[in-house]
Formats: structure tokens, C-alpha cells, sequence
């Protein structure tokens, strides 16, 4: 089986580590590079995988996953590129670092394909948007969809649509968990129970996340059957207009596209 090298064992490399175990990749065929120590031994005695300093774990590996941050992946191309095969795909998670940055820093010929999945990766349901690089086959592309696939779903796009895709998958459960925060608390104001107000919004948020994927209905029919006339909903929602809540998402989502194209340091 392909050797899976994962360089950077933080919130997404751990997920991706994991994910891939479940779905039943054989241990021995995975390798973690993390520079932390005591991340890597927690991961090591968790998982029983092996693990290794960046350049070994890179060499002989079929995939090469980099999932440190945009600013650490300067130092760790250079940490890898004389440990990089003819055949190696390398795939990268990081924010904003383009096909054109990996390339220019990896051996010519490499396969590249950016990736930008989320973190809900952890319990398999995540969202994986995947662009190839000038070099990569059809096979590579194959490689890095199964791959994704094993914690997900996945869309391969083309490159030029990656910073919207950050700015709503990518951080996406970043703005779904706040909005969950505003409602609990919202509960707790109105004299519930944390834990019971937490019930409430969550098995609401899934439902109603169910109902929009299972119906197809467009979300703006799905709220006018919650809104009866001069009822409790209309009221609220009301407000939510009053507050520019839509204005502040549209200005939220471009900020955080703007942030990944800034994270982008060139080619
Ligand atoms: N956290 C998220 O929701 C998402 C993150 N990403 C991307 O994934 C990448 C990683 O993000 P996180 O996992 O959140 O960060 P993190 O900080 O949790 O993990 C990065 C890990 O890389 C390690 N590291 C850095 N340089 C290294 C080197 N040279 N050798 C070995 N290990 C090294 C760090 O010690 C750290 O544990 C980022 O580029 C981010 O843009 C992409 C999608 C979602
Ligand atoms: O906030 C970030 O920069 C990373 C990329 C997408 C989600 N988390």
C-alpha cells in the first residue's frame, strides 16, 4: 500500500491521522512528522503509528501530506526537497499557499494538489475542496480525492475559487460555532439550563442542517414554513435585519477570502 508521509501532526494533520486509520489504512503504512515532542508521542501511543524527522518521513512516501501552517511552510519545503521522488504526490492543506508556491519549491515535475478541508474531518463529515497542480496525472488527482474522501465530502475545483473556498468551508465551523455560542447563551439568558439550552441548539442545528441537505429546498423556503404570520420567528428575525446580521456575514466571508489570498506569499 502507498506510504502516507503526514508532516505536521497539529488540528488538521491529527484529523487527517485519524480519518485515515478508521478507514482502515494499516498503521505501518503511515508515518507522522511533528515537531512538537510531546505531540508525537501522544499521537505515536494513540495511534501506533510510527514517526520520523521531516526529511525520512518524506523519502519513499507516496503521499506526502504538509499540514503545518502557511508561515512554517518555507522551512519545511527546504526541509524536504531533496527527500521528494519522481513519483511522490505532495498534498497541502495550508491557507493560501498556492500549486505555484509548492512547485517553485519542490523538485520541477512534482505532482502537487491543494487541498482545504475543515475541521469537522474529525468525525468523518467534512468538506474537502481539491485543486491540482501543473504536474499532477490523473492518478495523482484520483489519489488526493480517495484520500480526502476518507473523511468527507469532496469537490475538485479550479484553483482560482480556493480563497472563497477557505473563507466558507475552510472556516466555515469557525462561524457555525459562534453562531451556536450566541444561541446557547441566549438560552441561559432566557433561565435555562446550560446543558439543556446546549441540547436545544445543537439537535436544532442538525436537524436543520438534515432538512436543508435531505429536502433540497432552498434554506430561504425552509425559514418562511418556520415563520408563521405575526409570529415569534418573524419577530426575531426582524431583528437579525436590523442588526445587518446577513451584511456582517458577506463582510466577514469576503475578510477571511481576503486573508487567505494575503497568506499567499507568491510564487
Ligand atoms: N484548523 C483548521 O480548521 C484548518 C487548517 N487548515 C490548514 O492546515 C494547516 C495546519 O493547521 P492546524 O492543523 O490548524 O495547525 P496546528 O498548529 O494545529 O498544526 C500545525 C503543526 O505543524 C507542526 N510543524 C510546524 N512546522 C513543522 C516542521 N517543520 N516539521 C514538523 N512539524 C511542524 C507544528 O508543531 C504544529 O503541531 C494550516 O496551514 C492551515 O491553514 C486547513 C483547513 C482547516
Ligand atoms: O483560520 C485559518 O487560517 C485556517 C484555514 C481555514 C480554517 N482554519
Amino acid at each position: 500500500m502507498t506510504r502516507i508521509a503526514i508532516l505536521g501532526a497539529g488540528v488538521m494533520g491529527g484529523a487527517l491521522l485519524s480519518a485515515l486509520l478508521r478507514s482502515g489504512h494499516a498503521p505501518e503504512d503511515i508515518v507522522l512528522s511533528e515537531r512538537m515532542a510531546a505531540s508525537t508521542r501522544e499521537l505515536v501511543q494513540q495511534y501506533a503509528v510510527g514517526s520520523a524527522p521531516v526529511e525520512e518521513a518524506a523519502r519513499g512516501a507516496g503521499i506526502v501530506v504538509l499540514a503545518v501552517k502557511p508561515q512554517d511552510m518555507p522551512g519545511l519545503l527546504a526541509q524536504i526537497h531533496d527527500c521528494i521522488g519522481a513519483d511522490t504526490l505532495v498534498v497541502s492543506v495550508a491557507a493560501g499557499i498556492s500549486t505555484g508556491y509548492l512547485e517553485h519549491r519542490l523538485p520541477e515535475g512534482t505532482g502537487v494538489v491543494r487541498a482545504m478541508p475543515n475541521t469537522p474531518a474529525q468525525v468523518d463529515q467534512g468538506m474537502s475542496i481539491l485543486s491540482a497542480g501543473r504536474h499532477c496525472t490523473a492518478e495523482h488527482l484520483a489519489q488526493a480525492e480517495q484520500l480526502a474522501g476518507t473523511f468527507g465530502r469532496v469537490l475538485t475545483l479550479d484553483e482560482k475559487h480556493q480563497d472563497a473556498a477557505t473563507a466558507i468551508s475552510g472556516s466555515g465551523p469557525a462561524y457555525i460555532f459562534y453562531v451556536t455560542e450566541a444561541m446557547i447563551e441566549a438560552g441561559v439568558l432566557l433561565g435555562l439550563p446550560r446543558s439543556t439550552a446546549t441540547e436545544m441548539v445543537v439537535q436544532t442545528l442538525y436537524g436543520a442542517a438534515t432538512m436543508i441537505r435531505e429536502t433540497g429546498e432552498h434554506p430561504s423556503i425552509l425559514r418562511e414554513q418556520v415563520s408563521s404570520p405575526g409570529g415569534t420567528s418573524v419577530a426575531a428575525l426582524r431583528q437579525l435585519e436590523d442588526h445587518k446580521v446577513r451584511a456582517a456575514f458577506l463582510t466577514a466571508i469576503e475578510a477571511a477570502a481576503r486573508r487567505s489570498k494575503e497568506l499567499s506569499a507568491g510564487e
